[in-house]
């Protein structure tokens, strides 16, 4: 099965409630991000996202999270693209960090937000 794989840290940048979390949004926008990516590998173009079918955020995204998102094509028919994008996290950064840039490398990634997008190919 064709898929792509991304991995993004999110930043201060990506912040937008108090303590540190990011919004779904931030998440589920680079997750379209990979869907586009997957279309361009399958279809030679990134088409156009009609619908999100599912979205489901599991666990909270803080700055300084490192994420895996996978993308995979679930079902296809003619050109149309069911696309399911999953994040995991992969590092973490500690509750109470003996230095800045300490990190945690989680040994059993958790999945933190699963979106299935339908696209259609031009
Ligand atoms: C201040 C602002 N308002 C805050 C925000 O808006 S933050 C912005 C984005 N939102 C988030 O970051 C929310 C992230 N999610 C969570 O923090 C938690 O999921 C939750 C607090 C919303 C719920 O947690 P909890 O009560 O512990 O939920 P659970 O009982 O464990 O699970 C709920 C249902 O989800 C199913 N599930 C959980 N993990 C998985 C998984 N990895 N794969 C598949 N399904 C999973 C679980 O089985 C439950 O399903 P049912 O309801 O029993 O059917």
């Amino acid at each position: 099965m064709e898929s792509i794989t991304m991995r993004y840290r999110m930043s201060d940048r990506d912040v937008f409630y108090g303590g540190g979390v990011v919004n779904g949004a931030r998440g589920i926008t680079l997750m379209e991000d990979c869907a586009k990516r997957l279309m361009a590998k399958v279809y030679q173009n990134t088409g156009k996202c009609t619908k999100v079918k599912k979205v489901r955020l599991y666990e909270p995204l803080f700055a300084g999270d490192y994420l895996e998102f996978i993308a995979g094509i679930k079902k296809q028919e003619g050109n149309k693209a069911l696309i399911e994008v999953r994040a995991y996290k992969i590092i973490q950064v500690p509750e109470d960090p003996p230095y800045p840039s300490s990190i945690d490398v989680l040994e059993d990634p958790p999945l933190c937000t699963v979106v299935q997008f339908v696209y259609e190919a031009n």
